[in-house]
Formats: C-alpha cells, sequence, structure tokens
C-alpha cells in the first residue's frame, strides 16, 4: 500500500470495504423504447432507489465516444497544462484537481462546462440580493475538439433529461410538462470526472459520500466501475456494475422537495484502485435560483 497525502484521508467509517464490493443487481435496468409499464418502472425506481439505469436512451454513442475520447486526451496532458484553463473564485467552470468533499480531499480531477454559455446565476441564496453572476465556459487549447465534442454532447444529454423529467411527473401523477417552467433560467451543467489510479484505495475516495443538490443527474461511466451508492433498504454500499451504453440516473435534492418526498435524494460515492484510470462524465440539471453545488 502507498501512502497518499494526509489531505486525501477518509475517517476511518467513512473508507470503502476492503473485501470486493457487492454488486447492486437490484438497481432498475429501464429501456425507453418500451413504453409498456414504463412510468411506473420510473416511479419505482425513484421510490425504492433513487438511481436507475437506461438503455435505448437516444443519445448517440458516438457522441459520447467522440466526447470520452477528447477528455482522456486533455486529462492526458501535463498538470501544468491543464491548470491553464483551471477553476477559480471569478471562474467557475473549467479544470479543477482539488476538490473536496466533507472537508476531504477527492482522489479525481475534473472539467466542467454548462449548456447555455455564458449562464447567469444569483450571486447569493438571498431572494433579495438581485446581483447575478456570470459563468463563461473555458476550453483548452488541447485537443481543439474538445469544444466541438462537448457542446454537440449537450444538446443530447439536454434532451433526455427533459424525457426523463417528463416521465418522473407523470409517475407523480403530473402532467408531463409540469417541471418544465421550472428549468427557464436553468443550465445543464456537465462534468467530466477522471479518477487515476491511486496507491491507498482503502484510505480515500474518488469522490467522497454525498447527495446530488440539482434536479436530475444523468452519469455514464466507464467499464472500469467504482460508484457506489447507499442502498435504501438497509444502508448498505453497493456498486453500480458498469453496463455498456447505459446512463445511470438519479434523482438530486429538487426532484426530493418537489416530490414532497416521496422520492428521496440518495447517498453516493467513487471507489477508486490500484490499477486503472476511470472516467465518467455526468450532466446535472440545475434549477435556476438553485444551482448551488453542495457536494
Ligand atoms: O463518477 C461517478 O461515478 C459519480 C460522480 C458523482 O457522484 C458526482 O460528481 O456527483
Ligand atoms: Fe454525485
Amino acid at each position: 500500500m502507498g501512502t497518499v497525502d494526509q489531505a486525501f484521508i477518509q475517517a476511518q467509517e467513512h473508507r470503502p470495504a476492503k473485501s470486493s464490493s457487492t454488486y447492486a443487481e437490484g438497481i432498475p435496468l429501464i429501456d425507453l423504447s418500451s413504453p409498456d409499464g414504463l412510468v411506473s418502472e420510473i416511479g419505482n425506481a425513484c421510490k425504492n432507489w433513487g438511481f436507475f439505469q437506461v438503455v435505448n436512451h437516444g443519445v448517440p454513442l458516438e457522441k459520447r465516444q467522440k466526447l470520452e475520447d477528447s477528455s482522456r486526451k486533455f486529462f492526458g496532458l501535463s498538470s501544468e497544462e491543464k491548470r491553464k484553463i483551471r477553476r477559480s473564485e471569478k471562474q467557475a467552470l473549467g479544470y479543477y484537481d482539488t476538490e473536496h468533499t466533507k472537508n476531504v480531499r477527492d482522489w479525481k480531477e475534473v472539467f466542467d462546462f454548462v449548456a447555455n454559455d455564458p449562464h447567469l446565476i444569483p450571486a447569493s441564496p438571498d431572494p433579495h440580493d438581485k446581483e447575478l453572476l456570470e459563468w463563461h465556459n473555458v476550453w483548452p487549447q488541447y485537443p481543439p475538439e474538445l469544444k466541438e465534442a462537448s457542446e454537440e454532447y449537450v444538446k443530447e444529454l439536454e434532451k433526455l433529461a427533459f424525457k426523463l423529467m417528463e416521465l418522473i411527473a407523470l409517475s407523480l401523477g403530473l402532467p408531463a410538462n409540469r417541471f418544465h417552467s421550472f428549468f427557464r433560467d436553468q443550465t445543464t451543467r456537465v462534468r467530466i470526472n477522471h479518477y487515476p489510479p491511486c496507491p491507498a484505495p482503502d484510505l480515500t475516495l474518488g469522490v467522497g459520500r454525498h447527495k446530488d443538490g440539482g434536479a436530475l443527474t444523468i452519469l455514464f461511466q466507464d467499464d472500469v466501475g467504482g460508484l457506489q451508492v447507499k442502498r435504501k433498504s438497509d444502508g448498505e454500499w453497493v456498486t453500480v456494475k458498469p453496463t455498456p451504453d447505459a446512463y445511470i440516473v438519479n434523482v438530486g435534492d429538487i426532484i426530493q422537495v418537489w416530490s414532497n418526498e416521496a422520492y428521496e435524494s440518495v447517498e453516493h460515492r467513487v471507489k477508486v484502485n490500484t490499477e486503472k484510470e476511470r472516467i465518467s462524465e455526468l450532466a446535472d440539471k440545475l434549477e435556476g435560483e438553485l444551482s448551488i453545488n453542495n457536494n
């Protein structure tokens, strides 16, 4: 076991189990192309797990692959090169490699961009404070295709997000378009996560335990795996087995509120390993007034 900086070390009770982890066989895998029973499948998944996977989702494989390939090229650059577009207090988007979740550093680096560029957000949670902040996308010089790949991909993901929001509304007995107007001033943020191999995977986490603060998160993970969900039925951490070309969807804090707590935003985290790097891409649908990441 190698050593890592103290900043990455999780408290004993939050470290991932040493033994091989339990796969979450029960997380529903839902085929979006088959309308029979779809709404109730989504509703049951949201109620029982807060998580589900979707296939036949309509996002073209080649668009996702292009984003993944160009992201891998970007993360392969030197730290110095990547830090040229590093996130700062004034600049909320771009590259970041020192994120902390619950005050412990995550074993990861990320690249963030938004669908609507620039995106305006309230400067503070105070509704009387009318000051707005502007979020601008920043793109690296290399690889040049990352910008186009990102812009094309997020359009496809937004279509999927709206489809899912409609299904969730229907599953709550509401009209399909019930949530649409809440997203007028919203954006979708895409985060590409890169988890390098870690010499001490039993002491650290790629992302520490957290709930997602947005409405809905749509995640793609490569074939390495590592996402763990705290199973509602018994509180055990279970691993979501990678399914080729499937998206993992989870409800965030905002849907928990909109559903009057019928659907719960569930805790999850990411385990890392000694040998393989891992890439995941996630889009979270953020509601305009509440676009605060509460990791
Ligand atoms: O990479 C993953 O599998 C999940 C990442 C995550 O949960 C997050 O960034 O909020
Ligand atoms: Fe998350």
